[in-house]
């Protein structure tokens, strides 16, 4: 199963070998618990780490197989962060695909040694979603052949970017490009920010951190103002895009090339949130195989949670929903490769695509990755609320990914603009223009579905089901919007008036393209024993999920009451049915206990023990009686008493 999980026997047992190898190595692990630590401390354990990660390397991983990169950094450097997370994530990311060879010669190399630390500078304090009005400009000085950054106004200080504040010297900034009076929106510029030799700030730059968040805290997301600070010409980054040194612009080939670091983060960020609902089902349902509370028959026992109904669909779907991801995420990086390789030869065509799937697969996977999350802290009562469950820094982490990459609402908008677009085309009578990830919407619908029509109905009914409602959806919100537009809004106002509906249109387009990435996997699958556990799992998936959207089915009579009754049976029967493979499906992540850091989800079960070890060695219980009570309660205890006498 993890080679299913993990695309690849290969990668599955990489994986294993490498775990295995740094079991061996103390000085990998953390050298106490994280939740006991200060943010200043977990940032030096972080830095210790990345030097050790930098020095031995070679000895554990391939460090050109990007994969085994990651899993060496969520075993060693875990989910908060690290010095160098937007080194790896966007700042060599954007130097590969937009710096010209040259410059490449020059940075990207020294950025691959580790010479030199970058981040990606973009949202301002200001703006973050509509980069065409960021207030960070770079004016072209033809006679000094350089660009001037500078920062106008508070609201144009960079803000948020990953590791500015303390780590990064250098960093790929994101300013309107002025050239002669005129400006070209927002370019990418690689620019010095600290001396490499003393890390002090350069003349010019004003750089700090914005300090402590939601989590994700040892991360230093910083701040950036320029005043009048000097880059040579030739630091725009100029594979697609060149300013020759008259000042004449050279466009490139699709207006949006620029934003590749982010379309980069939106592919891969779908196995990342993947991996963190699985690890906290892992910590959930491990958890709910030993707690035992109350009784299912007075007769017997006390039972484990797990064989409580409710405990199930808590955390069952979203187990489905975990392995839905991995695949569909398999699936994004897959064509963010084949992208990336046919823009270095001019071909464009699939950038559309590609943006148009991953914004709205980050917008709905984050989501429901933070619902299952939430949940899985909630299915391990009391004690998922402690950090010792360590689902609370998981959800903190998970969640940002709501915001980051493109606000979530903001992004399904972009699915949305395709979806029109497409819906345009279906109108139109032109249905062959339609691509693949759309062909749907131009096909015919069956009058009603075929679910429980036939005696055991196969997947493609339940696909036909999404693929009806997600048309339906996306056809109405079309033509809201095409309404309000004949009756004289502008266009930006018409889409105002119908964003939610757009929005819900770009949702179950997504969910659907999700149940079918899953049923994809599953059919490749050769073992049968493993078809018919992931068979189990996609079956409890596509009645979950249709049971969530069915309402849509349910208003024009495509599905039927009695339909919606036997599809609740369906989720009911396949609920108990995956009950004893639960704790496997879980354990098929194979995430080990240093990679997990919760007592509460530990290989040994050994809850209760583990819990009281690790209380006793919280900070607090170093001594008997806090400063804080010799100080304060104390006296105002012996105040109260006094006063009474
Ligand atoms: C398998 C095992 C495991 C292995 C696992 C993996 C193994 C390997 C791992 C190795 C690597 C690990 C990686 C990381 C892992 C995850 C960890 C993540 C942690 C990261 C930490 C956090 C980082 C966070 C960093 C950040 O947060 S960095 C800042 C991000 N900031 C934003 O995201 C701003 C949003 N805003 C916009 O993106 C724009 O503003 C806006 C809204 C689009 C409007 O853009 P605008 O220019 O106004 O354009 P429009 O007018 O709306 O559109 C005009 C026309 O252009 C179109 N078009 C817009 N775009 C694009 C585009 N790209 N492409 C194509 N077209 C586009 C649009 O469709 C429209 O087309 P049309 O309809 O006309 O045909
Ligand atoms: C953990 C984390 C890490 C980050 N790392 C980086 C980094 O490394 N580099 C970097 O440059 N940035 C980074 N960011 C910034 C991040 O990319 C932005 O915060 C994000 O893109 C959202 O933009 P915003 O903050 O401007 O939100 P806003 O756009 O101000 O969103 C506020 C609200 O307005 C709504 N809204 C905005 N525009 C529209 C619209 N057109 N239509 C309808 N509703 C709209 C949104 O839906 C939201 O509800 C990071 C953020 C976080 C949280």
């Amino acid at each position: 199963m993890a080679a299913q999980i993990y695309s690849g026997e290969k990668y599955a047992s990489r994986r294993r070998e490498i775990s295995a190898n740094l079991a061996k190595r103390p000085e990998f692990h953390d050298s106490k618990p994280l939740p006991f630590m200060t943010r200043e401390e977990k940032i030096l354990e972080s830095s210790r780490k990345l030097t050790l990660i930098s020095k031995h390397m070679n000895e554990i991983i391939d460090p050109s197989d990007k994969r085994e990169l990651y899993h060496l950094n969520c075993e060693v450097l875990g989910i908060e962060g690290n010095p160098m997370a937007l080194h790896g994530d966007m700042f060599i990311p954007a130097l590969t695909a937009q710096a010209s060879d040259e410059q490449q010669e020059k940075w990207l190399s020294r950025a691959l040694r580790r010479e030199i630390i970058g981040t990606y500078a973009q949202t301002e304090l200001g703006h973050g979603t509509n980069l065409r009005k960021l207030e960070t400009i770079a004016t072209y000085d033809v006679d000094t052949q350089e660009f001037v950054l500078h920062t106008p106004q508070i609201t144009a200080l960079k803000w948020w970017p990953g590791n500015l504040g303390k780590s990064s010297n250098y960093a790929v900034v994101v300013a309107l490009m002025i050239i002669k009076g005129k400006n070209y929106g927002p370019q990418t510029f690689m620019v010095p920010l600290r001396d490499e030799k003393t890390h002090q700030p350069l003349k010019g730059i004003t750089i700090g951190d914005i300090g402590p968040k939601l989590a994700y805290n040892i991360v230093d997301n910083g701040f950036l103002g320029f005043d009048h600070y000097r880059i040579p010409r030739t630091n725009l980054l100029m594979r697609h895009t060149r300013v020759e040194p008259d000042g004449t612009f050279v466009k490139p080939p699709h207006a949006k090339i620029n934003y590749s670091a982010m379309v980069h983060v939106r592919s891969y960020m779908i196995t990342g949130q993947a991996i963190m609902l699985a690890y906290a089902l892992t910590i959930a349902t491990r958890y709910s195989s030993v707690r035992r509370q109350g009784q299912i028959d007075t007769t017997q026992p006390e039972v484990k949670v797990l064989e409580y109904q409710t405990q199930q669909h808590r955390l069952f779907p979203s187990i489905a929903r975990a392995y839905a991801f991995v695949f569909a995420g398999a699936e994004t990086v897959r064509l963010y490769e084949r992208v990336l390789q046919e823009v270095e030869t001019g071909n464009v065509s699939l950038m559309a695509d590609l943006h148009a799937l991953t914004s709205g697969l980050k917008s709905v996977v984050t989501h429901q990755t933070a619902q299952g999350i939430e949940q899985a802290r909630m299915a391990c009562g009391g004690h998922g609320y402690s950090q010792a469950s360590y689902i609370s820094e998981i959800f903190g982490v998970a969640v940002g990914g709501c915001t980051y990459e493109g606000e979530n609402l903001v992004m399904l908008q972009q699915l949305a603009r395709y979806l029109v677009k497409s819906a345009g085309l279906v109108q139109a009578g032109q249905s062959s223009k339609l691509g693949p990830l759309v062909a749907y919407l131009g096909a015919k619908s069956d009058s009603t579905s075929l679910i429980d029509r036939t005696p055991t109905p196969g997947f493609a009914e339940y696909v036909k089901t999404f693929q009806h409602i997600a048309r339906k959806q996306t056809l109405k919100a079309a033509q809201k919007l095409f309404g309000f537009m004949e009756k004289g809004d502008t266009r930006e106002v018409a889409w105002n008036k119908s964003t939610v509906e757009l929005n819900r249109a770009s949702r179950l387009h997504t969910r659907l393209y999700i149940v079918e990435a899953f049923v994809r996997r599953v059919e490749e699958v050769a073992d049968p024993r493993l078809k018919e556990v992931l068979t189990d799992l996609l079956r409890l998936h596509v009645n979950y999920e249709l049971l969530d959207v069915a309402a849509y089915a349910l208003e024009d009579g495509f599905l039927s009451s009695s339909q919606l009754d036997y599809i609740r049976e369906q989720l009911y029967f396949y609920l108990a049915k995956i009950r004893p493979n639960a704790v496997s499906l879980v354990d098929s992540w194979e995430f080990s206990d240093r990679e997990l850091r919760s007592v509460l989800g530990r290989r040994d079960g050994n809850v209760y023990e583990n819990l009281f070890a690790w209380a006793k060695a919280s900070p607090l219980n170093k001594t008997d009686v806090l400063p804080s009570v010799d100080k304060y309660l104390k006296p105002l205890m012996e105040s109260a008493r006094a006063s009474k006498l």
